[in-house]
C-alpha cells in the first residue's frame, strides 16, 4: 500500500516545509494538508520539489474560525466569501501542483443550504477543471462537527450526481464514515467509482490505525483488491511526537497487502 501523510495532524508542530521533509524521511509516498495558506506557496513548492513528494490535497479556507466557521460553501448568503475561498485554493493548488481540493461545506441547516452547496461546488468544478484539479466533498461525523451540512456518503453521492461534473469526487474518510454509517467494506466497493481520495484513522479516538474498532488489515485489503492504488491518507491525531506513532507503517509496508 502507498500512504500519504496528512500534515494537518502529522508533524503539525512544525512549519509545513519541515513537515513535508519529515514525511519523506518517515517513508511516506505523498503528503496532504488542511489549510496551507499561512505558508508561502514558494516555500512549500521548494520542499515538495526537494523531496519528490506530491501534495495530494488541501482544503478551502474555513472562514472566520474564531466565530465558529468550518467552511462556507453551503451557507446561504455567503457566496462571495465561499467563492473567494475556492479561488484562493485553486491558485494555491496550482502553484504547488496539488491535484485535489476539498471544498468545505460549513455549518448550515436551512432549506436553501443544499442549493447553495450545489451552486458553489458547480462553480468550484468549473474553475478547477482548466487546471486539471479535482474537487472533493467530504462528509464529516456529527460528533466532531455537529451541525455540519454534509454528513453521509448518500448525501454526498446525491450532490455529486446532481452537479454532474467529471472532476467532482468523494473524499471517503473511513473515520467519519465509520462513525456515521459503518459498513466500510461494502461502501468502499459501491462508492469506488466516486471516490477521489481515502483517509483513515482509528475509531473512536482518531489515533493511529493500529487499534480501535476498525480492522484496517481488512479495509486496506478491500481497497487494494478493488484496484485502488492511490496513496491512502493518514489523517490521525498522533497525540504527541508523530515519529513515535508510525509502527503501523511497518505492518502495511509497501506491497505487503
Ligand atoms: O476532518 C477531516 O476529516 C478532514 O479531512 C478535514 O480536511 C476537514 O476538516
Ligand atoms: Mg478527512
Amino acid at each position: 500500500m502507498k500512504f500519504s501523510a496528512n500534515l494537518g495532524f502529522l508533524w503539525n508542530d512544525r512549519p509545513l516545509p519541515e513537515a513535508i521533509r519529515a514525511a519523506k524521511v518517515a517513508g511516506f509516498d505523498a503528503v496532504e494538508c488542511h489549510w496551507p495558506y499561512d505558508e508561502p506557496a514558494e516555500a512549500v513548492k521548494a520542499a515538495l520539489d526537494e523531496t519528490g513528494l506530491t501534495m495530494l490535497g488541501l482544503n478551502t479556507r474555513r472562514g472566520d474560525v474564531g466565530a465558529g466557521d468550518n467552511g462556507l460553501s453551503a451557507i446561504p448568503g455567503r457566496k462571495a466569501e465561499a467563492r473567494a475561498a475556492i479561488d484562493e485554493a485553486i491558485a494555491y493548488a496550482t502553484a504547488i501542483g496539488t491535484p485535489n481540493i476539498h471544498v468545505m461545506a460549513g455549518f448550515a441547516d436551512r432549506d436553501d443550504a443544499h442549493q447553495t452547496f450545489l451552486d458553489n461546488v458547480t462553480y468550484a468544478c468549473a474553475q478547477a477543471a482548466p487546471h486539471g484539479i479535482t474537487i472533493l466533498i467530504e462528509p464529516l461525523n456529527r460528533y466532531d462537527a455537529p451541525g455540519y451540512f454534509l454528513t453521509t456518503t448518500d448525501q454526498a453521492l446525491a450532490i455529486i450526481e446532481a452537479v454532474g461534473a467529471p472532476n467532482l469526487k468523494l473524499m471517503f474518510d473511513c473515520y467519519h464514515v465509520q462513525l456515521m454509517e459503518g459498513d466500510l467494506s461494502h461502501r468502499i466497493e459501491v462508492l469506488l467509482p466516486y471516490i477521489g481520495h481515502i483517509q483513515f484513522a482509528s475509531v473512536p479516538d482518531r489515533g493511529a490505525p493500529d487499534h480501535g474498532e476498525i480492522n484496517y488489515d481488512h479495509v486496506f485489503e478491500v481497497a487494494g483488491r478493488l484496484g485502488y492504488d492511490a496513496p491512502l491518507g493518514a489523517e490521525y491525531k498522533p497525540g504527541g511526537n508523530t515519529d513515535d506513532t508510525l509502527a503501523w507503517m511497518n505492518i502495511w509496508a509497501r506491497d505487503s497487502v
